[in-house]
């Protein structure tokens, strides 16, 4: 990438495939009399897909927010590569959010824009010496893996919503992000739309050999992404492991969501 980070302290260097990428360390957060973490820890790897999967409210979206500066947690530490982001400002977070992109929950376009704007908003703010045809050869590359070839006219509104969801991931990896932040990818797409977003994840790290971390309570989904899971209750990550691993789980949290869920995963009882 090149380096329009200078104006801020990150210190960004192409991950090594296994590395240990990201730490959240003791995370405190709270939002007055709500206490959402209370001592997380969960660390994040070069190259995997991980799953944070959790109850509604139990803290999923604030997880990726802290991690691009959109909030702050209260205590604790977030390392990106090593480098301590507690103390970064919003000059230093820009910087990040050019390596680490997030695909937000509803598709979050501007609506007074055409889809091809849309998409070449990143670019336009990460890289402002970046040519026209450069823009306009990325922005089709990026509409093309998302199976919306030639769409760079249309007008968000005259989309479906699997679409504008779609065109929100094209737009998020329009720079090429090594890491990628999904916040409930399928949550109100019909099984085919979801279909589609999985393939999309999984090629995408084919594609850009990316990390990603999926938020979701969409356990069919997750198991077909997911390289790990970690499992949110009670304001801390109460396990992380394989699938295998959380299919067998002992921890009565993941047990119990998992029994909530094992008619969408058609399963019989989860494994004791
Ligand atoms: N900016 C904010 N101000 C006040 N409270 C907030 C804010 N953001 C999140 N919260 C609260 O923090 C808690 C965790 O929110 P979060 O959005 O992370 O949950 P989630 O696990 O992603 O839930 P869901 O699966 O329903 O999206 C919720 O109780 C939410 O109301």
């Amino acid at each position: 990438m090149p380096a329009s980070d200078s104006a801020s302290r990150l210190n960004f260097r192409p991950p090594t495939p296994g590395e240990e990428l990201i730490r959240f360390e003791h995370l405190k957060k709270a939002f007055g009399p709500k206490r959402v973490y209370d001592d997380l820890d969960l660390s994040v790897y070069a190259g995997e897909t991980l799953v944070v999967m959790g109850g509604s409210g139990t803290g999923k979206s604030v997880l990726l927010k802290c991690l691009i500066g959109l909030l702050y947690p209260d205590a604790g530490r977030i390392h990106f590569q090593g480098q301590d982001l507690t103390d970064f400002d919003e000059e230093d977070f820009r910087a990040v959010r050019k390596h680490v992109a997030m695909v937000f929950q509803g598709a979050a376009l501007f609506d007074s824009l055409t889809v091809g704007e849309n998409v070449a908003y990143p670019l336009r703010e990460h890289f402002p010496d970046m040519p026209r045809d450069e823009i306009a050869r990325r922005v089709a590359e990026k509409l093309s893996w998302v199976d919306l070839p030639g769409t760079e006219g249309m007008m968000p509104a005259d989309m479906s919503g699997g679409m504008r969801k779609r065109v929100g991931l094209a737009r998020a990896i329009a720079t090429d992000p090594e890491i990628i932040l999904w916040d409930e990818p399928t949550t109100g797409l019909d099984p085919v739309t979801t279909q589609n977003i999985n393939t999309m994840i999984n090629s995408m790290k084919q594609r850009l050999g990316c990390t990603s971390i999926v938020v979701t309570h969409d356990m069919l989904s997750a198991f077909e992404v997911a390289d790990r899971l970690a499992m949110l209750a009670d304001r801390r990550i109460v396990q992380v492991g394989s699938p295998e691993e959380i299919r067998h789980s002992q921890v009565p949290q993941v047990r119990a969501f998992m029994e909530a869920r094992r008619t969408e995963l058609g399963i019989g009882k989860v494994a004791s």
